[in-house]
């Protein structure tokens, strides 16, 4: 109903003016895309873009969506018309479908709320000062990282790295987040219902994008998730009540010489616009559950590729080694101060993402009001959808961009100067692994961060291969993030520098 009354609200000649693309009956659509995984849907779109052009319409579930592919609309949508396109659709939230009133950053409207949480974020916790506050605890997560690995090679057999990247990046989130040296029992306890939460929430969305229809013939599947909900809140209020004890006690933690603030001081602290009252503990959760999820699989994913791409192409890897040999001398570490001297290492990361982006698509957005882009109209409320890939393996900007080869950011006689490259694609995109403009992620900063300080350190540390010459398949698969299909098993031989 809401579809036909959306398109009944159309004049036609606002018909006309909208994007091309194929016609399909809503329900029959509905069923179609729910059949789909995110990269056959990736597929679909690439090839309707070939077929319509560069920006085109099809039927989502009830809803009119949109799809922008080329660099110029990005930019044009995200940058010049940023306020307009920085709303997220709420039919796809999968909170819509169990409960309203549940906060997070990621799914907030685009108004004084969402603002409210994402400068207590950005100014907050990842503030590059906040940020350098906890160099302790990344040194002593790597230092844990690089133990565990040894241990694991000392059974000779080939390691399978992801899941000790992904619980390196959880121990450190988790610490940003609660501020506590957690136990180890703790933490597999968060990470456990978090990783529930997030393999459900997939099964979610679509659901969402039904919610009278779906809350009635999936009331199985809905009480599962109120389920897991409970366990969330059993596990996550506790930490933060401790929080609040220690907050009365001493307003700040002294650790290893420094003094820490985690998320949660700074939510507890927040009051929510117009002078309104503080957060409860049960609104805080699911932004605690946003920080560990958002920052944790993305990073790691990331690492894992850029990890692959050495281990494949081992001129790469001793260029890298080379730089790191030039800028710490015998028996020091890669402090976070000297990446800033490493020009080929960013360059391995930015085309780690840029080949490799850990999301293909952005969490959708939603225009505010109707706007016309490129003569095309696109509607008020459709989703708007943007495809990362599209952006970062275009022929017309890259040469051979299926090809790992990070002196594409590079320049200077030597081929060793860092390029200007602006990520964030505020002149221009040319790639947007972290989107661009208003909604643009707000961790970009850390991850770049911690992408820099693990693969440098790891590098340094020992020599990556595989084990009789195993070859690494880059072919990816689809679960939260766009992963390794054949995860990475590699043989570590230390190196000794220093
Ligand atoms: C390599 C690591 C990461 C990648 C590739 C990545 C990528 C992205 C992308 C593509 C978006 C969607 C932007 C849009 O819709 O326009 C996003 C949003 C977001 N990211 Fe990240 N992210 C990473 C790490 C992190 C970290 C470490 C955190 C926090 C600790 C974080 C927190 C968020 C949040 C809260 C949002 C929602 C922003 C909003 O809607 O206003 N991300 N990220």
């Amino acid at each position: 109903l809401k579809f036909l009354l959306d398109h009944c609200s159309l004049s036609s000649d606002k018909h006309k003016k909208l994007p091309p693309g194929p016609f399909a009956l809503p329900i029959i659509c509905n069923i179609l895309w729910n059949r789909k995984s995110l990269s056959e849907i990736e597929c679909i779109l690439r090839d309707m873009h070939t077929k319509y052009g560069s920006i085109i319409r099809f039927n989502f579930g009830f809803h009119q969506a949109i799809s922008i592919t080329t660099h110029e609309l990005a930019h044009k949508a995200l940058i010049q018309h940023g306020a307009i396109f920085a709303d997220r659709p709420s039919a796809l939230d999968p909170n819509s479908f169990i409960t309203t009133n549940r906060y997070s950053i990621s799914s907030a409207s685009c108004g004084l709320l969402w603002r409210l949480f994402r400068r207590n974020l950005t100014s907050g916790i990842l503030h590059a000062s906040r940020v350098k506050s906890y160099g302790h605890t990344r040194k002593r997560v790597l230092q844990i990282l690089i133990n565990r690995l040894k241990e694991q090679d000392k059974s000779n057999e080939s390691i399978c790295v992801v899941d000790y990247f992904q619980y390196a990046m959880f121990c450190f989130l988790v610490h940003m987040c609660f501020g506590e040296k957690l136990n180890e029992e703790i933490i597999r306890d968060i990470e456990t219902i978090q990783r529930k939460l997030l393999t459900s929430f997939g099964q979610f969305n679509m659901l969402a994008l039904v919610p009278i229809l779906g809350k009635i013939i999936f009331r199985k599947k809905r009480n599962k998730l109120y389920e897991l909900r409970r366990n969330q809140l059993s596990v996550l209020i506790p930490l933060i009540r401790a929080r609040k004890e220690h907050e009365k006690k001493t307003q700040c933690q002294v650790g290893e010489g420094d003094m820490v603030v985690c998320y949660v001081d700074t939510l507890l602290n927040l009051r929510l616009p117009n002078g309104g009252r503080k957060l409860t503990e049960e609104e805080i959760v699911p932004l605690c559950s946003e920080f560990l999820n958002a920052g944790t699989d993305t990073t790691s994913t990331a690492m894992q590729w850029i990890m692959a791409n050495l281990v494949k192409y081992p001129c790469i890897q001793a260029k890298l080694l080379s730089e790191i040999e030039g800028v710490v001398g015998p028996g020091e570490e890669i402090k976070e101060d000297d990446l800033k001297n490493m020009p080929y290492l960013r360059a391995v990361v930015l085309e780690g993402l840029r080949r490799h982006p850990p999301s293909h698509f952005l969490i959708p957005h939603t225009v505010t009001e109707d706007i016309t882009i490129d003569g095309r109209l696109v509607p008020k409320n459709a989703i708007v959808s943007f495809t990362i890939t599209d952006m970062g393996w275009d022929p017309k900007v890259w040469e051979d961009p299926m090809e790992f080869k990070p002196e594409r950011f590079l320049t200077g006689d030597d081929g060793l100067e860092q390029k200007v490259f602006d990520i964030t694609g505020s002149r221009e995109i040319k790639m947007m692994p972290f989107g661009a403009g208003r909604r643009i992620c707000p961790g970009l900063s850390v991850a770049l961060l911690h992408l820099e300080y693990f693969v440098a350190n790891l590098v340094k540390e020992f020599e990556w291969t595989t084990k009789d010459g195993d070859e690494v398949d880059l072919t990816e698969k689809q679960v939260f993030t766009v992963v390794m299909k054949n995860p990475l098993r590699v043989h570590l031989s230390p190196r000794n520098i220093g």
